[in-house]
């Protein structure tokens, strides 16, 4: 059996990724994230489970940050979760005055509880389940959990459905240290993440790189270096494998032209979204323009 530690403590929404892309596995909560992925780094965990992405919020830097530290990880897979939230409280709460959640969270409920909590005062706490937890102990009033939270603390449903944007999602992935990667299936995402050398036109050129292969984008992030004010990383995500050809051509152009290159994944997409390949962008193009190449180089052809 694997061990997965995941974003916890019980009753996130990473737990229930985790469920959902690691069936039967046995799970460790991590408090944190870079707590999840430290634990694979230190082989106390063979992958971890981590969120990534929401629709409404954007990217969990938390995640980010920690995949372009440290020892390199890849993403093997990756689930799409609908993100409404509960809203708990001890049993017999009459007057709420904090509400408890990870700030992403509190962010997707923030209309809802102006409306119904007023004058509630929002806590940031390091997760929905955490909130939950201290509203147990006594620390606040209300927490925002995902509505399975219920299930492993005492504490009692005030509202359900929760959340400003309807149909809101978060994407999480699934990680572990570099070896086989997933097959192929031509439904695919790659994730990387470069630093840019610092002069004018430096991204304009590495997202060219991507766009003359007719690579489609699917997420692009920028978070500071930490070491020199207005350096960037760029995490970039885009549809493709590693393993086809006019992808491998475009790592290459990045790995030539970026201070670093850090891969961080190719797997199946949870949205099954189908590559549409560009005219003379297809991975036949690609090697059969190799092919010619060769073969000129050979005096075979001309
Ligand atoms: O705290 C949790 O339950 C999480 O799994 C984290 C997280 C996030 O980081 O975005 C996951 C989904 C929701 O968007 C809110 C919080």
């Amino acid at each position: 059996m694997s061990r997965i530690a995941y974003f916890g403590p019980q009753g996130t929404f990473t737990e229930q990724a985790a469920r959902r892309l690691a069936p039967g596995e046995e799970l460790i909560p991590a408090e944190t994230i870079p707590a999840a992925l430290a634990a694979v780094r230190a082989g106390a965990a063979d992958a971890a489970c981590v969120p990534i992405e929401n629709s409404v919020e954007g990217a969990v830097t938390a995640t980010l940050d920690s995949l372009s530290e440290a020892e390199p990880l890849v993403a093997v897979a990756e689930v799409l979760l609908p993100v409404h939230f509960s809203v708990l409280i001890r049993p017999g709460t009459t007057e709420i005055r904090t509400v408890a959640s990870h700030p992403h969270a509190l962010a997707q409920v923030r209309h809802w509880v102006e409306a119904n909590l007023p004058g509630a005062r929002p806590v940031a706490t390091s997760s929905t389940a955490a909130a939950a937890v201290a509203v147990d102990a006594g620390e606040f009033d209300a927490a925002v959990t995902a509505p399975v939270a219920v299930e492993h603390y005492p504490l009692e449903v005030r509202a359900t459905e929760v959340a400003d944007v309807r149909d809101a999602k978060t994407r999480f992935i699934l990680v572990r240290a570099p070896g086989d990667l997933p097959e192929p299936t031509g439904a695919d995402r790659t994730s990387i993440v470069a630093a840019a050398t610092n002069r004018t036109g430096a991204l304009a050129e590495l997202l060219t790189e991507l766009a003359v292969r007719g690579i489609n984008l699917t997420k692009l992030d920028a978070r500071p270096t930490r070491n020199n004010f207005g350096e960037y990383r760029f995490f970039i995500d885009f549809e493709g494998h590693v393993a086809e050809p006019r992808i491998g051509d475009a790592l290459a152009a990045l790995r030539r032209r970026c201070r670093n290159v850090r891969f961080l994944g190719s797997h199946p997409r949870a949205d099954n979204g189908k590559t549409e390949m560009e005219p003379g962008a297809a991975n036949e193009d690609f090697t059969d323009a190799i092919g010619w190449v060769e073969s000129v180089r050979k005096g075979a052809q001309a």
